[in-house]
């Protein structure tokens, strides 16, 4: 029978299935880092387990790290939660890419450049976008800290077999619509729940023609659709990303992995239990208004009004977005000044996003009033990007040019926005109270978050001359 790509990972995996049970899953890869790991490591402890597979365990810190000075941690529970960690990994032997290794970095953005991340495998994370590893065409979800402690001590977890989505993107994009704008117009056109009990593949001539990094990004934010997790199944683009990284098949081996890929996409005639589509002419540079990242709009929209929605809870909900905003319905979105920018996170912290932010900043100053800072996802990326004088680009512009992180896509850390100050931000999450205690996001592209730095207020890209994305 024909199978989905997400029927043949899961199915490859099962090693245990029980009428009206849910299945026992065998977990190729586990990634850790300091925030949701503590609890799981002390059950092993009183409960006097060992890690199973610590060779298929990796490590990282990435939600408390300072990203300036990032050896001083001032936060007790963070500096707690860091040197924790670092005891952990050397107790139970899990390899971890701490401070001071060239390979930190958010944990989902070091898998995938490592080569940790391929093709077929189930991948799980205490972090909810684990999810971004799909873009390889593996099953990759985030897990809670009790069922780390189960992977950790067993490399198994037992799971519901979700229900398959096809989510489907036509045409081709216009210059200026980036792989956020697209995922961005999915949950706008689709709700933040649409995604609930199922696993997405997402498919289309949108997708095939995306980079690794731009599939990503898309993947990313699959959870905040709600989904389990979102995958696209791979292609001659995944297999030249991976060749060569350190943690991937070397040689022949890698061939014959290859081999393996090719046959996971899904067959032809298979079904989904249900299929959305969107077509790339549906969307534009794209900004989040709201306090969820369903309610965004282009560039060239205005602030929706209560009448825009037809549920008495959707009008409700717009209300008090208006308020935590500091927004007036009608408002130009174009008129809407930010005080800070922030270009990072796993969403969009990787070369190919600072390429593009800097290739809209360069010869540019960042605008007066506003603070800006770009943090790269890992130490790696932030090399790069300093050979290729991308970070020169920035400084020169009046960024902040800081350490690998999470930093300030959520407030964990020192970076943090001010009550009732703007931040375009190119992370995944707008929660009130998420960039710290009343400050106001809006989710762009990180060509869009770049314009509104030098400008101190949200822009067209598609009408700057230096915007070539
Ligand atoms: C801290 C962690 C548990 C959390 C998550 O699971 O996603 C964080 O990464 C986030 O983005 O909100
Ligand atoms: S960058 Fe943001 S979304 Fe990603 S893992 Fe860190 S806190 Fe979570």
């Amino acid at each position: 029978m024909a199978k989905t790509i997400i029927e043949k990972v899961w199915e490859n995996h099962v090693i245990n299935r029980e009428e009206g049970k849910p299945d026992l899953l065998y977990i190729d890869l586990h990634l850790v880092h300091e925030v949701t790991s503590p609890q799981a490591f002390e059950g092993l402890r009183l409960k006097n387990r060992k890690v199973r597979r610590p060779d298929l365990t990796f490590a990282t810190m990435d939600h408390n790290v300072p990203t300036i000075n990032r050896f001083v941690v001032q936060d007790e529970i963070a500096s707690l939660q860091m040197t924790t960690l670092e005891q952990n990994c050397k107790n139970f032997g899990i390899p971890l890419a701490d401070l001071n290794s060239p390979e930190q970095g958010i944990v989902h953005v070091i898998g995938p450049e490592l080569g940790l991340t391929s093709p077929g495998k189930t991948i799980v994370c205490g972090d909810s976008h684990t999810s971004t590893h799909g873009a390889f065409g593996a099953l990759a979800f985030g897990i809670g800290t009790s069922e780390v402690e189960h992977v950790l001590a067993t490399q198994t977890l037992w799971q519901q077999r979700p229900k398959t989505l096809q989510v489907d993107i036509s045409g081709t994009l216009a210059k200026g619509v980036s792989a956020k704008d697209v995922i961005l117009s999915v949950i706008r056109k689709y709700g933040i729940n649409f995604g609930t009990g199922y696993v997405i593949e997402f498919t289309g001539s949108v997708i095939r023609n995306m980079s690794m990094e731009e599939r990503m990004t898309v993947c990313n934010m699959s959870i905040e659709a709600g989904a389990k997790a979102g995958l696209i199944a791979p292609d001659e683009t995944t297999f030249s990303y991976l060749k060569g990284r350190k943690y991937s098949p070397q040689g022949r081996q890698f061939d014959e992995a290859v081999e393996f890929w090719k046959g996971l996409a899904t067959d032809e005639g298979a079904e989904y239990d249900r299929v959305v589509h969107l077509k790339a002419e549906e969307i534009a540079p794209t900004v989040t208004w709201g306090t969820n990242p369903s309610m965004s709009i282009t560039i060239e929209d205005t602030i929706p009004t209560p009448d825009d929605y037809e549920a008495e809870v959707d009008k409700k909900a717009a209300h008090r977005a208006y308020e935590y905003m500091g927004l007036t319905p009608g408002t130009p979105i174009s008129e809407v000044e930010v005080q800070h920018v922030f270009i990072g996170s796993c969403t969009n912290s990787r070369i190919s996003d600072l390429r593009e932010a800097a290739e809209v900043v360069k010869g540019k100053k960042v605008a007066a009033n506003v603070r800006a800072m770009v943090v790269p996802g890992s130490q790696q990326v932030k090399k790069q990007a300093e050979e290729e004088g991308l970070s020169a680009v920035f400084i020169e512009a009046g960024f902040e040019w800081r350490d690998a992180g999470c930093s300030m896509c959520l407030s964990m850390n020192p970076d943090v926005v001010p009550a009732g100050e703007r931040c375009a931000s190119t992370s995944n999450r707008n929660f009130e109270g998420r960039q710290g205690k009343g400050a106001r996001t809006h989710l762009v592209s990180p060509a869009m978050a770049a314009a509104a730095a030098l400008y101190g207020k949200f822009v067209d890209i598609r009408k700057l001359e230096t915007a070539s994305v």
